[in-house]
């Protein structure tokens, strides 16, 4: 697809001076001599986006849908007002107070609700904004309760009152700055990060990512924004009661996140726009606005995949004419050389598991060392892929002891297993949605390597020399998978094969101990798994630490310094490709080969093995 020459253009240059150009416009509008009711609208519609923007973040890049953006709102309008009243009239320090005072809230009820897992969050957040006239209540002697905050004073900047154009502009550039941050976050290794953690927490988990505190951070970052807009809102009207934090207060939010696309940047700000102008259309909108909010949910959120902004993206592909993934050059050049890949010796010792009266593992033993393969195989539910689960730290065992050298394994959560060393792959590939290839790579890094998220929002040289690395190592294992020339295409896009090399890469990038291959071959085509399987030889022959569970036994024989195989979670036979090819218990509960059967089985094994294979791969 040829693509529109003036969008291809627009694309080749930097693509953040649109929303620069646009921010600086807003900051403008009191010069544009608009009237009273539009200037009004936008000062509130700007205030929406940063409570939209901060729901996003947990919502669209985390994951974790959050209701609780209108308590922190709440948050920072009351810290603002009541300074005000106190004659604390700064805006800079209205602005500080109320941001603090709403990361407090997201924290201290992140926590809990984070903690109990699953939809708590959304829940306890739900509750919060319930709460919240009650909560004024109680405080009415500060808060004036039910009635609202008066007395709150005309805000300043350092000493000088601000006039109405003012106080705009202070908003508009606290909106932009934001957008600035968030832009920043975004685009960072710590977005892709989240991105990660939607996927999937498991995922992320096994990545040695720390999915709670991962999650406490977005939600509580995503407070931020929404005290700033409480600070800015009571400085407007100079007055605030309890109605303006109200339970469609809430769904105005999430409405125009959705509207908007909740996974992207700039999205928070069309959503808002459309919400805060479409309600106040008529009078007969604002009676009705929750089934208005309710309409425009259910336009973004069923009609619009990813929302306004995901129509925008792909219209904007098509009209820039991006390439798909898969219509790539196939084989790429491959490097000769192999950088080390230090791998470590990998010991499970007498495991045992049980699932209630199932005893899925009976005390199995199996080492893996540096520079060797070795597979993992046995028909299906002998316990291979629960062993699996164990090394990783994703089940905890009932019995014996797993080490990687000297460390052992079996009382720690996954993200601290993986960070000691074991990588793993998925039997069906496992990768964020709306990343390239190379960043989905990079993100294996992320918690091996740290820079904060300061650091990456004001691109400080800790950042910059950390993302330089993680660009480097993508490519260097980029290379060695044979995927370098498809590190722009959007990860997803790719086909099966390209994706089960990605997967590989990504556990490269963080030097792995162990290298754990679940199924790595399954729904791959002939050449596929030949390429696979010279990634896999590159690995072992550098000096990495692979383990290999898979039902291709033509590729394991191929591939395998050492087979153990498993049956009913015990341990059937270890040795050889060879001395396995010649065991018989292997022969006949493993691919169902009868061994008196009258031929003569070296010469015709591999014929045998493949027809029996069909029944083996799932
Ligand atoms: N989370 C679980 N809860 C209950 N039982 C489980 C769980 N995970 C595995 N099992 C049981 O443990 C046994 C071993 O299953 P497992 O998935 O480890 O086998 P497998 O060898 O990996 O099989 P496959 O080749 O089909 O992936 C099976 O009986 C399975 O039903």
């Amino acid at each position: 697809m040829a693509g529109l020459p003036l969008a291809r253009r627009i694309a080749a240059g930097p693509l953040w001076l649109v929303p620069l150009a646009a921010g600086i416009l807003l900051i403008l509008v009191p010069y544009f001599n608009l009237e009273y009711s539009i200037v009004r609208q936008l000062q509130l519609a700007m205030i929406l986006s940063l409570l939209v923007s901060g729901l996003n973040l947990s919502l669209g890049f985390a994951g974790e849908l959050a209701l609780g953006q209108v308590a922190m709102y709440a948050a920072g309008a009351y810290t603002a007002g009541m300074l005000s009243q106190r004659g604390h009239t700064d805006i800079v320090l209205q602005l500080v107070a109320a941001g603090v005072a709403a990361l407090l809230v997201g924290i201290l009820t992140g926590i809990p609700g984070l903690r109990l897992g699953s939809w708590s969050l959304a829940m306890t957040s739900f509750f919060l904004v319930l709460l919240l006239p009650d909560v004024l209540a109680i405080f009415r002697e500060d808060t004036g309760g039910r009635n609202g905050l008066t007395g709150i004073l005309s805000p300043t900047l350092f000493g000088r009152m601000l006039t109405p154009e003012d106080y705009f502009m202070v908003i508009a550039i606290v909106t932009v700055a934001w957008f600035a941050v968030m832009r920043n976050i975004a685009v960072s290794r710590h977005g892709t990060a989240l991105r990660v953690l939607k996927q999937s927490p498991v995922l992320a988990a096994s990545m040695g990512i720390n999915v709670f505190r991962m999650k406490l951070m977005a939600y509580a970052l995503g407070a931020v924004p929404a005290g700033l807009a409480g600070a800015l809102f009571a400085s407007l009207d100079l007055y605030i009661s309890p109605e303006a934090f109200s339970f469609t207060v809430a769904t105005t939010i999430l409405a125009a996140s959705v509207l908007g696309g909740s996974a992207s940047v700039y999205g928070a700000v069309f959503g808002a726009f459309i919400l805060q102008f479409g309600l106040n259309q008529s009078t007969e909108f604002q009676r009705y606005s929750l089934v208005v909010t309710g309409a425009f949910l259910i336009i973004g959120g069923v009609l619009l995949t990813g929302g306004l902004s995901g129509l925008a993206r792909s219209l904007w592909k098509r009209a820039v004419g991006e390439e798909p993934a898969a219509a790539a050059d196939k084989d790429a050049a491959r490097p000769d050389e192999v950088p080390a890949v230090p791998g470590k010796v990998l010991k499970v010792e007498g495991v045992a598991k049980s699932f209630g009266g199932n005893q899925a593992l009976k005390g199995v033993d199996l080492v893996a060392s540096p520079g060797k393969v070795t597979a993992l195989i046995g028909p299906n539910g002998s316990g291979k892929t629960t062993l699996l689960n164990m090394i990783c730290g994703f089940y905890r065992t009932d019995a014996g002891v797993i080490a990687l050298d000297d460390r052992q394994l079996q009382r720690m959560g996954p993200d601290r297993v993986a960070r000691t060393g074991v990588a793993r792959t998925f039997q069906t590939p496992n990768i964020p949605e709306g990343i390239t290839v190379r960043e989905a790579v990079m993100a294996g890094r992320y918690a091996g390597h740290r820079a904060t998220v300061l650091e990456a929002v004001l691109r400080l040289p800790r950042y910059r020399k950390v993302r330089r690395a993680d660009l480097a190592e993508a490519d260097r294992v980029l290379d060695l998978v044979g995927i370098r020339h498809l590190e722009d295409a959007e990860a997803t896009a790719l086909p099966l094969g390209q994706r089960r090399l990605l997967e590989v890469a990504r556990c490269l990038i963080s030097n792995p101990g162990v290298l754990l291959l679940d199924e790595t071959a399954s729904g791959l085509d002939e050449d596929e798994v030949e390429r696979l399987a010279e990634v896999i030889r590159r690995v072992r022959d550098a000096g990495g630490t692979v383990v290999l569970v898979e039902h291709n036994f033509q590729l394991v024989l191929s591939l395998a310094d050492e087979i153990v195989a498993l049956a009913h979670g015990e341990l059937m036979a270890k040795g050889t490709p060879e001395e396995i090819q010649n065991n018989e218990r292997v022969m006949s509960e493993y691919l169902g080969i009868d061994p008196d059967a009258p031929a003569a089985p070296h010469v015709v094994l591999a014929d045998v093995i493949d027809g029996a294979q069909e029944g083996v791969e799932r």
